[in-house]
This record gives C-alpha cells, structure tokens and sequence, in this order.
C-alpha cells in the first residue's frame, strides 16, 4: 500500500531525512520508532505531502501510484489521513463544520457521539482544548475523512492513563473496519503507521512491523514489541550497531 524508497528530504537546505526505505502492506500496522529529533515527525509529514518538506531524492508510491509530487489534499483524496503530534488551532471554524466537510457520507453526529465528542462540537477547532481533547479531535476528524492509510504521530502523548483506553479502543476500532466483511474484495483492514514513544498504543492495536529512524534514516526493522524492550532496556544507542550489522 505505501512504499517508501530511498526517499532523502530537507527543510530550507537542512537535510532531514537520508535514503530512507520503508513498507506498508494492505492491512498491516507499522510503528516508527525513534530518539527525539530523528526525523519521525517529518517524515510523516513528508508522507502527507507538507509543503515545506522538499524531496531531493527517491519517490513515494501510494497503491502503486507515484504521489511524490502530489499536493496534500490530493493525497487526502487517495486515502492518506494523518493526526499530528500537534495540529493547529482553528480560529473561527467550528468542530462540526470540519467533520461535516470531512466526512464522506458518515453522519458527523453519529461519529461525535461515539467519541464522546458531542459537546466540542460547536468549539473552535482545537481552541483551548486539552492535550487530551486534541487527540480525540484529531481522530474523530480522521473518523469522518476514512482514510485507508492512517498516519498517527504519537496518538498517547498528552493522555491520561484512563483517557488513554478510549483513544487505544478507538483507534483499534477504526483500524479493524472492514475487517469482517465477506468477499475476495474485502479489504483486510487499515493501515496504519504509528509513532510512539511509550509504546502504549500497542497495548490496543496489533502492531506487525516495527522500524527504527535513527538521525534521519531507518537503522533497524522487525518484530514492533522486542524492539520495543530492546529500547525500554538499552536504549537507542543499540541503533547504530543494529545499523553496523546489517
Ligand atoms: N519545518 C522545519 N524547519 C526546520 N527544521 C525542522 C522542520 N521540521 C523539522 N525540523 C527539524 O528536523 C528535526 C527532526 O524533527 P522531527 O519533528 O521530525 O523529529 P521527531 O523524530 O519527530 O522528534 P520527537 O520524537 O521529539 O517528536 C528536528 O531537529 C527539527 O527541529
């Protein structure tokens, strides 16, 4: 579904990222792993399609399709979905004017309700919303636009520990859609790449791959839950030589 090859990126003539490869089957969940200020974000980001990131070199395939050159809401038209590690406010659009625009279909009430979102819907988007509250904005945005890839940048940071159930169940739920339909045309799900930290999120959602960026370009992949030990225990120092023995 996503295929990420030798892709190398800068911001204002700063390089970011540097011949990264990476893969998302049809179906599959994979998590971005890495120290702060490797590059997650960003290449998330460049994923989407954000302006200011400027590929100098390697492509971004979507479904096969080249989307390397496409504008961000081209992207969102083919089914890419992202939620950021830290939206924007929206001044002046109210939260229920974006989802009814946003969803394709879905009823925007329905979502709210089993977000238990209903009572921001008349807010701003994000003003004033707790850390919390923006995650939840962010997903039932991402509720109604259905992507087929989802991109969720750090989806526990800012959650309490009870808050954190809902975001997990809601995220599992989002990504298991479809999942039980009948037919060879059925799609095996979503797919998703998710950058975490904690690792929290694995306690909700199967995880299949797991990829380590490491100072701008993916060091190690494998199984998602023992890198995530080999990092609680030795840190990312163990990166670079994963990286020496490859
Ligand atoms: N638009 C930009 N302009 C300038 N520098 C940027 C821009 N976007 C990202 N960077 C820089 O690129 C580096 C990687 O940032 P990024 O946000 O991708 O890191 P990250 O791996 O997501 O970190 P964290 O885990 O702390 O969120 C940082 O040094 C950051 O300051």
């Amino acid at each position: 579904m996503l295929k990420i090859e030798d892709l190398t990126v800068e911001v204002n003539g700063k390089l970011l990222l540097h011949d990264v490869n990476l893969e998302v089957k049809r179906g599959y969940t994979n998590v971005l792993f890495g120290p702060n200020g490797a590059g997650k974000s960003a290449l998330m980001r460049t994923i989407m399609g954000f302006s200011e990131y400027r590929v100098v070199k390697g492509r971004i395939l979507f479904n096969r399709t080249d989307i390397t050159g496409l504008p961000v809401d081209e992207r969102a038209r083919l089914g890419l979905g992202i939620m950021m590690q830290r939206p924007p406010d929206m001044s002046g659009i109210k939260l229920k004017d974006l989802v009814k625009v946003l969803s394709k279909g879905t009823n925007p009430e329905t979502l709210a309700k089993n977000l238990d979102m209903k009572r921001f819907m008349d807010r701003d988007v994000n003003v004033g919303f707790s850390g919390g509250e923006i995650k939840r904005s962010e997903l039932l945005q991402l509720a109604a636009q259905n992507p087929s890839l989802y991109l969720l940048d750090e989806p526990e940071s800012g959650v309490d520990l009870v808050s954190i159930e809902q975001v997990g169940m809601t995220i599992k739920g989002l990504l298991e859609e479809g999942l039980n339909c009948p037919g060879e045309s059925c799609e095996k799900g979503k797919s998703a790449l998710i950058i975490t930290h904690t690792g929290q999120i694995l306690d909700y959602v199967n995880a299949d791959r797991g990829y380590i960026l490491c100072n701008g370009t993916v060091m190690c992949s494998g199984n998602p839950l023992k890198m995530l030990e080999e990092i609680k225990s030795r840190g990312y120092e163990e990166c670079i030589k994963c990286r020496l023995m490859k």
